[in-house]
């Protein structure tokens, strides 16, 4: 049986990351998860590009654009979608994340799914590293096992 080897090892990769900037007081949390998670795998600030976009129905098109321009081997897509009294919470979920599963499904990089999607502040910032879970280190933690799965495909 031919098991492949999708472990955590270090590796230089040029990462991008994506953070909306909508909820800020969330979304800079789970930057900051993310970021300081990648430095434990021996991604340097350096290999580390930011891009921010107003909110997160825009993230798929800049992780699009970020994805196709060669400038990473893998993505990080942050956002924080907070219930509010309308439907616009539903279509924004939905579409973001369809959005952000195109990109990684037919584009050259993997893109890890980091938006929050709560029903209230609470919920979003326990999992911005309130309560010790951050969205955000645990897409550095699956974006460096795809890579160094992809690796190996
Ligand atoms: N309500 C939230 C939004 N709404 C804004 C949209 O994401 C988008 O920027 C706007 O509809 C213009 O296209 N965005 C979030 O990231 N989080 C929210 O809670
Ligand atoms: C997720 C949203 O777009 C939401 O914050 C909008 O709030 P509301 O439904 O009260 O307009």
């Amino acid at each position: 049986m031919n098991i492949l080897n999708h472990s955590r090892i270090n590796h230089e990769f040029k990462i991008g990351i994506v953070v909306a900037q909508f909820n800020a007081l969330v979304t800079e949390k789970l930057q900051q998860g993310a970021v300081s998670q990648l430095e434990k795998y021996g991604v340097s600030d350096a290999d580390i590009t930011v891009a921010t976009v107003p909110g997160a129905l825009e993230l798929p098109r800049i992780t699009k654009k970020l994805a196709n321009s060669g400038q990473v081997d893998g993505i990080i897509a942050l956002g924080a979608v907070i219930r509010g009294e309308t439907s616009h919470y539903d279509y924004v979920c939905a579409e973001t994340a369809n959005g952000v599963a195109q990109v990684s499904l037919n584009g050259p990089v993997p893109v890890m799914f980091g938006v929050l999607t709560t029903d209230n502040i609470e919920q979003a910032i326990s999992r911005a590293g309130g309560k010790g879970d951050n969205k955000g280190a645990d897409c550095a933690d699956g974006l460096v096992e795809m890579l160094n799965l992809e690796q190996q495909l």
